[in-house]
């Protein structure tokens, strides 16, 4: 199958990273701070980062790696970046069998250059891997939800894709059962699921709502990062009257490709913000592979090679391909207004 190798390594990779991101949410200790941007990140951005591009190096050594976080906090403060470290070893000895395939980190220099090493610029030629160590860093730091995400695109497609999610619950069914979900897709060979303590995974698709009054809408809980109040009136239009759900990182792409909910709105909120391709890559191919359709405000596929950015896209529309032009004829309604 084309791609296993790459598949068995974002996967393995991802689960190392989610066993550090645990790790930390149990502490309670997230030591965050802020970035030039007033955003967050904490230790585990900065941990799965490092132990996710140290596997890809380890893997396939010539692949460039678009990341979202650099190690510049970690080289002026001593004490981030030894608790850094101690987080990264950690999450390497408590796997069971994963080095033998994705190897390992040996000293904490090596994992400032792993982190470091997601600088690429992007672009449109070859292979290229999209990381964001957490998601929803936001969503992390209040426990709520928060995704590890990983894509392969070559030529700027996606052909892979990983989303890892400690807090979703494995059987959306059971919200108060057991959490922790992995979900992978590989272009052409569809879409799938399985719970982070298991080997076994099983296949995931849209729900078959027919109409939008049916559907169930998502969007992000910060609405600096979406325009609820616009979304709000494109739901309404629709004939939406389930509350939307409101959740934090690219959980929302996995959530509505097992069929968990049926349409994610992006719009912007500002006219200046570039959507980052860290933030796109992996739930785009996930939704395509389980039968839907991702867009941007306009019904334009996203560019994800132009850089780090997606610079020629506005807003994003996730939702199955029997909903997702009639979300795009709302939209296009309701944005003209404005
Ligand atoms: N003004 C803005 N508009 C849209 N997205 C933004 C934004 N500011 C930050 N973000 C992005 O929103 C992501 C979280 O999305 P969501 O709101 O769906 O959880 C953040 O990812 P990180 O948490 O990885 O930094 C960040 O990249
Ligand atoms: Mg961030
Ligand atoms: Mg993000
Ligand atoms: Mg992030």
């Amino acid at each position: 199958m084309a791609y296993a190798a790459e598949r068995k390594v974002a996967e393995l990779a991802v689960q190392r990273a989610c066993r550090l991101a645990v790790a930390v949410a149990d502490s309670n200790k997230n030591s965050t701070i802020t970035k030039d941007d007033s955003s967050p990140v904490t230790v585990a951005d900065f941990g799965c980062q490092a132990t996710i591009i140290a596997a890809i190096k380890n893997c396939f050594s010539e692949d460039p790696v678009v990341g979202e976080e650099d190690s510049d906090a970690l080289r002026s403060k001593d004490s981030l970046r030894e608790r850094v470290w101690s987080l990264v070893q950690d999450a390497v000895n408590s796997g069971s069998g994963e080095t033998e395939t994705i190897g390992e980190l040996t000293t904490s220099e090596a994992m400032l250059d792993a982190i470091d090493a997601g600088n690429y610029e992007g672009g449109n030629k070859g292979r290229m891997w999209a990381l964001d160590p957490i998601d929803g860093t936001k969503g992390f730091i209040r426990h709520g939800q928060y995704a590890v995400c990983l894509a392969l695109l070559v030529d700027s497609e996606v052909v892979v894709g990983v989303i890892g999610c400690p807090n979703l619950p494995v059987d959306p069914s059971n919200p108060e059962g057991e959490t922790g979900v992995i979900f992978s897709a590989v272009k052409g060979q569809g879409a799938f699921q399985r719970a982070l303590s298991s080997d076994v995974a099983t296949p995931i698709s849209f729900s078959d709502v027919q109409s939008t009054e049916d559907a169930v809408f998502c969007e992000s809980v910060e609405s600096g990062h979406s325009a609820h109040g616009t979304q709000s009136k494109i739901a309404e239009l629709l004939n939406i009257s389930k509350p939307s759900v409101r959740m934090d990182s690219q959980a929302k792409y996995c959530s509505i490709a097992r069929g968990d909910g049926d349409i994610y709105l992006r719009l912007p909120v500002s006219d200046t913000y570039q959507e980052k391709i860290w933030d796109h890559a992996s739930g785009n191919l996930l939704v395509s592979e389980a039968g839907g359709k991702v867009t941007d405000m306009f019904g334009n596929d996203l560019n994800f090679g132009v850089g780090r950015t997606l610079k020629n896209n506005k807003g994003v529309i996730a939702a199955s391909n029997l909903l997702h032009q009639k979300v795009i004829d709302a939209v296009k309604q309701i944005t003209s207004q404005n």
